[in-house]
């Protein structure tokens, strides 16, 4: 399984700050976004480009495009909206599928609540948008239900990821491609990413202090 710590400076001194406890809603929120660019342009390297010419100033001239499997967006709810926006300023013409999945508090298992994806899957990389991935239990959730309705390409974007999710996916799914701006250290008892950013969407949507 193709997994990517994403080494850069910016992306590495942006999560340093999005770490910081004391962060306000709006600060975490434009830090998370500004992460997901920076991550989307990781994820989006090996796209295939063609030949093209456009009329410029002075006559044609010959360009690169991007070639034909186009891109979808699966935010997952509704953490993976805070990420969102920094997707969308790159791809701002990407289709987006949701995906409504939340962890079962007590055992941690995923509890699927919403779904609706875009058409024409097995002709799009999907790139899924979860701020976390804990023991990995909604990704392949995510997983199951986009190959279920077609898609055979698929890249995640975490800005944690934990060691347990990443070992959970590879049996499950080692087909899908993680680009990740941290791999952390370990989960804790209640399944959360140490040390990790607390409940990313509390923090997002400003629900309760983490
Ligand atoms: O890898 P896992 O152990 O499955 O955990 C990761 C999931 O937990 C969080 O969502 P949460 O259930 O808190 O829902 P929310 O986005 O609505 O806050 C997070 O955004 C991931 O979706
Ligand atoms: O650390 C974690 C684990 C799951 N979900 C979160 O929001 N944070
Ligand atoms: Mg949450």
């Amino acid at each position: 399984m193709k997994v990517v710590e994403v080494r850069h400076p910016l992306v590495q001194h942006k999560l340093g700050l999005l770490r910081r406890a004391e962060n306000s809603t709006k600060s975490f929120r434009e830090l998370a976004a500004e992460l997901a660019a920076l991550l989307t342009y990781e994820a989006t390297a090996d796209l295939e480009t063609e030949d093209a010419e456009v009329q410029g100033w002075a006559g044609p001239i010959p360009v690169r495009r991007i070639k034909g499997r186009k891109i979808t967006l699966v935010p997952i709810l509704r953490a993976g909206l805070g990420m969102l926006p920094g997707v969308l300023e790159l791809i701002p013409a990407a289709k987006v599928g949701v995906v409504g999945i939340r962890r079962d508090e007590k055992t941690l298992a995923p509890v699927p609540y919403y779904e609706n994806l875009v058409g024409g899957l097995a002709d799009r990389t999907a790139l899924i948008l979860d701020p976390m991935l804990a023991t990995g239990g909604t990704l392949i959730a995510t997983i199951d239900m986009l190959k279920a309705a077609g898609a055979t390409r698929l890249k995640g974007l975490f800005l944690v990821a934990a060691p347990e999710g990443l070992r959970a996916l590879e049996a499950a799914h080692p087909d899908i491609e993680v680009y990740t701006a941290a791999i952390d250290e370990r989960l804790n008892g209640k399944g959360y990413i140490l040390p990790g950013l607390g409940d990313a969407g509390d923090r997002i949507f400003g629900t309760r202090i983490a």
